[in-house]
């Protein structure tokens, strides 16, 4: 009888932030780096990501769903979270690939627990039932006054993209959402790192591989030895 050898469990990255601070951005250059170092990086983003989960993000991001409150919200999201675990990151994890996810669990702690007010138990009931142990490795929270990551969203929509439901709301709301993210950081350390995202594009990537080579790239050259 012939054994298969199991392959290691690939690692699970998520960006966070506001709007427009960088996410698609680093990102994409990440998954660019790390497939220079000969790793399979998937790259996907919430909401969304599979078929099921990205005609959610398109009813969440209309701004029809609003109306219903944001538990309901935090509830499709989560939904939309579930399918997107279970059919793309889990797998791809247990063949071994790197998940590079744009946006993830954080996203509804910081939009729909912090000014949607959803309280914290929810939102912990919600997350497990969507992420399960499928927990990120390394979450990057990229750090720029609000003022900065709207004026950079306003400029990629004059090349295009219509404003999403979000990004509409009042000055308070982003605040509100910069300090949820910071505040996320604090309390978990040892998953999340908070990068400033006004350097050049240039200069926030090579943060982020610093990061990434002394974070998980060097303990797993280690334990390979
Ligand atoms: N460090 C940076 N400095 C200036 N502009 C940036 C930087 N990073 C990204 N951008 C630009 O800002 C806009 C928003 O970036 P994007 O990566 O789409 O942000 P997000 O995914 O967080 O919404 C894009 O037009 C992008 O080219
Ligand atoms: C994943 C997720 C996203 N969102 C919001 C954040 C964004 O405004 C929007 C996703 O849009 P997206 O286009 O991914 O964001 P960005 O403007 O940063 O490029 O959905 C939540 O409110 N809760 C969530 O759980």
């Amino acid at each position: 009888m012939t054994f298969m050898a199991m392959p290691e469990r690939g690692r699970f990255i998520t960006f966070e932030g506001g709007e427009g601070v960088g996410k698609s951005t680093q990102l994409a250059r990440l998954a660019e780096y790390l497939r220079a170092q000969g790793i399979e990086a998937v790259t996907t983003r919430e909401p969304g990501g599979t078929p099921k989960a990205e005609k959610l993000r398109a009813a969440l991001l209309s701004g029809r769903i609003a109306a219903l409150g944001p538990l309901a919200e935090a509830a499709l999201f989560s939904a939309a979270r579930a399918d997107h675990v279970d059919a793309l990151i889990a797998p791809a994890l247990k063949r071994g690939a790197w998940v590079l996810c744009d946006r993830f669990a954080d996203s509804t702690r910081a939009y729909q627990g912090g000014r949607g007010g959803v309280e914290p138990g929810a939102l912990a009931l919600l997350e497990k039932a969507a992420v399960g142990d499928t927990r990120p490795d390394l979450t990057i929270i990229l750090d720029l006054p609000p003022r900065e990551g709207l004026a950079r969203a306003a400029a990629r929509r004059a090349e295009g993209e219509g404003a999403d439901r979000f990004e509409g709301e009042d000055a308070a709301f982003h605040e509100e959402l910069r300090q949820a993210y910071l505040d996320i950081a604090e309390s978990e350390p040892e998953r999340c790192c908070v990068v400033n995202a006004a350097a050049p594009a240039a200069d926030v990537a090579e943060t982020i591989r610093q990061l990434v080579q002394v974070r998980l790239l060097a303990p797993t050259a280690q334990a390979a030895q």
